[in-house]
Formats: structure tokens, sequence, C-alpha cells
């Protein structure tokens, strides 16, 4: 049977912002405070979706989270009315606040960690939703993003859902974008790369001193073991601690797979010979492109200031692969002169496709962090919710409802208003119909 790599991209929610909440992610802190806007964002994520459905790829949308999330306030001892609690926490805790209204929910990349069910023992196609637990704000979103897969992936014949990493630093899991998969065919079963940035248990083992490392060895090691994967096709490798230290927070921004093709910076991992080696060996016998970036071509500066590697890396026609790079690719004239050298080359990326997602970059999710990449075969595909696959129809309703629910501009004092709150249940409400979603949100049930 056919299989196919389905892109879900996230919808940019409507409270979208810039907060300053990531330590270690360089855009995060260098865009706080700055006016967003979140209609601006949404567009541009539909219109990076629209683009790829139209280049005969399959994309679909997952839905932005409810925020602030008055619930994790209420637990926090702020209470009285939805509206109280908004007015209490914005002035007694603005950090916390803020944290409860974060957008994060866009980068799905980092919404779970989806194994195919080529590659699992039981056939079936494994959802570990991400504890994401290094961040506050991030670490809110998994028992919602855990919903929402479940409403669109239920059929228990084909899906497998598990409960997200138990919370703490020692099993810090941030999804697939520490997670590549490299096949034949995307119906063939894969070797699962996971990337992780310590040992929790082992603390004489090299970590980043700066920055922290979010994914740990032994969160990558738990959820190859809940997906039922063969250990001879899944790799497990150190991401470069220095490059954490010098804002690589996730290995997607500094390497991207697809395919029998790795495109990553030489500087990307601790030990890149044994790493080429274990990939080689569980691919087997066909050759692997290993497409590596020298620093003295693009820095490591350059690939965080960029995100040349948080490319999208697809696969357009046989042996034809596309990278969908971010607008900043182009300005960066190191990274834009290496991308012109890398398609006169006879290697398997063949063109370069640039987005704008500019919102969205400057809080360090690129065009591969809005996107989750779920490899499903024709039935799966059918026995999904297909109300999420984004067609023409869908896109222009998805650009209405965006511009009827969302503000054009948006500062952290815009946040503390009340109303915002009742805007973005309203336009949720509204979103789980048109992607009839069921009632995954907490203001549903
Ligand atoms: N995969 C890309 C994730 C980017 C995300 N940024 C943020 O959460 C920034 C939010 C803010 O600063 O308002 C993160 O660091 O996890």
């Amino acid at each position: 049977m056919k299989a196919f790599e389905v892109n879900f991209d996230g919808l940019v929610g409507p409270t979208h912002n810039y907060a300053g909440l990531s330590v270690g992610n360089v855009a995060s802190l260098k865009n706080a405070a700055q006016a967003s806007s979140p209609k601006q964002g949404a567009l541009q994520g539909l219109a990076k979706m629209k683009a790829l459905a139209d280049l005969g790829l399959k994309q679909a949308v997952l839905p932005p989270l409810e925020r602030p999330d008055v619930n994790v306030l209420r637990q926090l001892g702020f209470s009285g009315s939805d509206e109280q609690v908004i007015k209490r926490a914005a002035s007694d805790a603005p950090s916390i606040y803020a944290a409860t209204c974060s957008a994060s929910s866009m980068w799905t990349a980092n919404a779970c960690t989806v194994s195919p069910s080529a590659d699992t023992h039981d056939k079936r196609v494994h959802f570990t939703a991400a504890n994401l637990a290094n961040k506050f704000h991030r670490s809110i979103e998994a028992p919602t993003t855990a919903k929402i897969l479940e409403a669109i992936f239920s059929n228990e014949q084909f899906f497998k859902h598990h409960s997200p990493l138990p919370l703490g630093d020692h099993f810090g899991d941030e999804g697939a974008a520490n997670h590549t998969r490299f096949c034949e065919d995307y119906a063939q079963a894969g070797v699962e790369f996971f990337v992780f940035g310590k040992y929790a248990f082992d603390t004489t083992k090299q970590a980043p001193v700066k920055f922290p490392a979010r994914q740990t060895f032994e969160a990558s090691q738990a959820v190859a073991r809940l997906h039922e994967l063969s250990s001879a096709k899944t790799v497990f490798a150190q991401q470069n601690p220095d490059v954490i230290d010098a804002g690589v927070f996730h290995n997607d921004v500094i390497a991207v797979g697809n395919q029998n093709c790795l495109f990553y910076h030489e500087k990307a991992f601790l030990n890149t010979v044994q790493v080429k080696q274990d990939l080689q060996n569980a691919y087997g016998n066909s050759p692997l492109h290993f497409v590596m970036v020298p620093e003295n071509q693009v820095s490591v500066y350059d690939a965080v200031r960029s995100y040349l590697f948080n490319s999208q890396l697809v696969t357009l026609a046989p042996g034809h692969m596309a990278l969908i790079a971010p607008g900043e690719c182009q300005e960066n004239s190191n990274v834009k002169d290496y991308l012109d050298s890398l398609v006169s080359q006879n290697g398997p990326i063949k063109e370069v496709k640039i987005y704008d997602v500019k919102q969205s970059m400057q809080n360090g999710g690129g065009p591969a962090c809005l996107r989750q990449r779920v490899v499903l075969n024709e039935a799966e595909i059918a026995a999904s919710n297909q109300a999420v696959y984004l067609d023409d129809t869908l896109y222009q309703t998805l650009c209405q409802w965006v511009n009827k629910h969302y503000r054009d501009s948006l500062t952290e004092k815009d946040l503390a208003d009340p109303a915002l709150l009742i805007e973005c249940r309203q336009a949720l409400d509204e979103l789980t119909k048109i992607l009839a979603l069921g009632s995954v949100y907490p203001f549903q049930r």
C-alpha cells in the first residue's frame, strides 16, 4: 500500500506574542516585548501550507490551544471569575501570566513524536505527545495536544496514543524536533533517529553549560520503547553541547533529514563519524546521502540566525528533493551563496523554495518547527479525521476565520485584556466545528 508524508502544520493562535520566554532560543529573547501580529502570523502559516499542498504534498492542519490558560492560573492560586483570574495574574505575576498566554503550540514539530506503522511492532502508528518539560509555557501544552491528536487519529485499529512522559528534567521530551526518519520509500520500515542534548542520569557525561539541553537520552529511549521500535533500526546520537550553548536548542535548528538524505551542519553532533556509521549500518546496503554544511561556509552563528536547517526537506518527485526555507536565508549572504552552490551540485537536494514565516521566526520557529510529519498509508489516511486535510476550500475557510477573529497587533499590555480570552474561545469554538474535532478544549467541557 502507498504511504505518504503528511505535514500537519500548527495554526498560529490568536494570542501569538513575543514574551521572551525561551532561554537558549536566540530569537525569542531578542524579540521580547515587540508587538506581534497574530493575524499576519496565522496567514503566513496558512500561505506556506497552501503552497506545499499546491506542490502536490499532503498537508493538514492542527488547531491552536486555548490561551490564556485560566485553568493553570487557577491551579496556581488565582481565583474568581475568569476575568478576575486574568486581571489578578496579569498584575501580580506578569511573567507567569505571559507564559499562560503563549501561542507556542503553533510549533507542532514539538507536539509529539510519531512512529509510522511500518516501523512499529504492532503495525499501528504510535503517538507520544511531548511533555516539553524544560519551559513552563510549553509544559502546559501536552494535555490538550494529546486530546487533539486522539480526536484526529481516533481509530484504535490503526493508531496508538501514549501518555506524555513524566514531567521533570530527567525525561524532558521535545518531540519530533529531535527525531528524524530515514527510509527508501515512506511505506517501508525506516530508521528512526533520536538526537538528545544530555544524559540525565549520568552527570559525568558531556553536557551544555550555558543553555539547557531540553531533550534527554532517557526520554528518547523511553519514546522508542513505547513505540515498540526495532533496536536494529533505531539510532541515538548526542547533539554537540557547544552548539546548544550557541543557541541550537533543538536538533532541527542544525539538521534535517528526509528519505535517504541527512542535511546537517559540520558541528551538529558530538561524534559525527560514529553517527554516520550507525545510521548507515541501520539503513542497510543502499547509501545514505550525508550533505554536510561546513563551518567555513555557513557558521553555526549564521545557521542560528538564518534558520537554514529549520527548513523542510521534502520529496517532490523520486530523487528530487526541495528545501522549504525561511526568508531569512536569503538575507544572509553566506547562507544564500551556500544554497546557490548546493542546488548546482549533483546531490539529492535539487531546489530551494523560500517562504515568509517571519512572525513565527521572531520567536525561533521556522518552517520545520511549524510542522509535524506524520507518515500514513492510504488506509490510515482514510481512517483519520478528513476535515483537517487542507484543500482549496479549507484554506479559504481558514483564511476567512483568521480575518474574522484575529487581531492585527498584540503587545504585552493587550494580553491582560480579558476580552482576548473571550475572542480566543469564540474562534476556537468555531474552529472545532470547521475541523470536526468535537469538544477538545477545557472551555467546551
Ligand atoms: N521549535 C521551535 C520552538 C520555538 C519556541 N519559542 C517560544 O516558545 C518563544 C515564545 C516567546 O518567547 O514568546 C521554543 O523555544 O520552544
